[in-house]
């Protein structure tokens, strides 16, 4: 099925709308199974996705359970990590317990071994969804690559092919830095949600890309939740090549 798109005025109308729809994510999940399972990537999104959900009193953050769609393998306090970004930009301002609080272990991090964080954090999602069955998230958030990349899978890269592991390590990500872990796809397409958050005209041709022509089989569009749906969320800089047919107006 293909995504919804809503596009923006500008990135604080996109910030706003963005806050509507992760607030009423929120209320859905803990109705049906009283808790939040939410994986993000870095980037620009969290910062996108803060501005207003940092200040939203409405959501019960006490329910909410962080983990993290793709990660470089650095320390916690690097300025890579994009662990210290969701958690300067988020988590230190909402009121989530830190053990719900999902990072990848740092010390697999800062020796690069992309294997053992991969593994590590293959086991923490299992500890928290179950061993017997994919994860199934309520909330994948991910930002869209200028080469269409998504998390840390990129065009033309064998983990696109990864059936197997929840988790994947990855050594040569074209964007640095090289040592990375992400989820794979059979993760990101069981999930209930998946919302790409991106913005500015860098980005319009490639959004142009994904959403018109479904035949190019970039990463980003393989993001097609077997039981579940697909997101854009956009400013008006972004849907700048896009048919005005091809998008929508969130309504708030
Ligand atoms: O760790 C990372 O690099 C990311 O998780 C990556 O998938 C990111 O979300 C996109 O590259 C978009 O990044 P921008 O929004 O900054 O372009």
């Amino acid at each position: 099925m293909s995504p919804t798109v809503y596009a923006f005025d500008n990135t604080d109308a996109l910030s706003a709308g963005l806050n509507a729809f992760v607030e009423k994510v929120s209320r859905d999940a803990i109705a049906d199974h009283g808790k939040v399972s939410v994986a993000i990537s870095g980037g620009s999104l969290p910062k996108l996705l803060a501005k207003d959900l940092k200040n939203n009193k409405n959501i019960d953050f006490s329910k909410w359970h962080m983990f993290w769609a793709d990660e470089r393998c650095v320390g916690y306090d690097d300025v890579d990590s994009n662990y210290k970004e969701v958690k300067t930009q988020l988590l230190d301002a909402i009121p989530i317990p830190a053990s719900h609080i999902h990072p990848i272990q740092e010390a697999a991090a800062i020796a690069k071994n992309t294997e053992a964080a991969a593994q590590d954090y293959q086991k923490q999602l299992e500890a928290f969804f179950g061993a017997s069955s994919l994860p199934r998230f309520d909330l994948i958030l991910l930002g869209m690559g200028p080469d269409g990349h998504c998390c840390s899978l990129f065009p033309g890269h064998p983990l696109l092919q990864e059936t197997h592991r929840w988790v994947a390590p990855i050594n040569d990500s074209p964007k640095p830095p090289p040592e990375r872990i992400t989820l794979t796809f059979p993760v990101v397409n069981h999930a209930r949600l998946v919302a790409f958050v991106t913005a500015g005209e860098g980005k319009q041709d490639m959004v142009q890309k994904i959403i018109e022509q479904p035949e190019l089989n970039l990463p980003c569009q393989r993001v097609q939740p077997t039981s579940g749906s697909a997101y854009w969320f956009i400013d008006q800089a972004a849907a700048g090549q896009l048919k005005p047919s091809s998008y929508g107006r969130y309504k708030l």
